[in-house]
């Protein structure tokens, strides 16, 4: 789907332009509220106290928020922006923070991402590469198929010499409840082409733990 196809909406500006403005209409943010008052009778709360006003609608549009990305199309987004260019050495986009929503408990790990290509004749305008981590990772989602989905999107798309994507994330199923492991973070990987090269994913690995000061 093409960006002319989204519209802006208004209380939810960093998504861009990219989201249809159907996913936020009235009538679903009022089923989800629905469910989510008796959720919140159900836990023992009173939802209809002050402060509790508004939050069954409040976290419906949060909710729809932070899924947004089933109403995105990632290969659209990197179509969008293709161009020829002779560069044939690796482009790499180091630290893109990654919010997601693990499926099994519906609570978020974040993180980062790094991701590199070698192009084959065509590169991708630079900010597409952060909109696809955003499309695929605002789901509910395991961080291993979200590093497949990216790979597999920018080598499907772009159909470059190889494509290598590295994510470190930390999973708050794992720190605030179940095992309570607060500093473990998991990385996981996904390599293309090149990439399977040790020579190509050693310098990938060096570039994305270089410094810029
Ligand atoms: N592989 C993988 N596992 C994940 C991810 N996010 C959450 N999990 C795991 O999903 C598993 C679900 O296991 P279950 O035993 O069914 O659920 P649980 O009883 O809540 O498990 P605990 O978290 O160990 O209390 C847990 O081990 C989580 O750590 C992810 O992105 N990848
Ligand atoms: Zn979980």
């Amino acid at each position: 789907m093409s960006k002319e196809n989204y519209d802006r909406y208004d209380d939810e500006e960093d998504v861009d332009g990219y989201v249809k403005i159907d996913r936020y209409n009235p009538e679903l943010i009022q089923n989800i509220s629905t469910h989510y008052k008796d959720i919140l009778t159900q836990l023992g709360e009173d939802p209809n106290r002050e402060g509790l006003l508004k939050t069954p609608e409040r976290v419906a549009k949060a909710l729809l928020y932070l899924t947004h990305g089933y109403d995105l199309n990632p290969k659209d987004i990197l179509e969008s922006a293709k161009f020829t260019e002779e560069y044939s050495q690796m482009v790499v986009v180091k630290d893109i923070e990654v919010y997601s929503m693990c499926e099994h408990h519906m609570l978020p790990f974040f993180g980062k991402a790094h991701i590199a290509y070698i192009p084959n004749g065509q590169v991708v305008g630079l900010s597409k590469i952060p909109r696809v981590v955003d499309a695929f990772a605002r789901r509910l989602q395991v961080q291993e198929r979200l590093t497949n989905q990216i790979r597999d999107c920018i080598q499907e798309t772009l159909n470059p010499i190889g494509v290598g994507v590295v994510m470190e994330c930390r999973h708050l199923c794992m720190c605030m409840r179940g095992v309570q492991k607060q500093n473990s973070v998991t990385t996981t990987s996904a390599f293309t082409g090149e990439f399977i090269k040790e020579k190509t994913r050693a310098e990938f690995l060096h570039l994305i733990s270089s410094k810029l000061s």
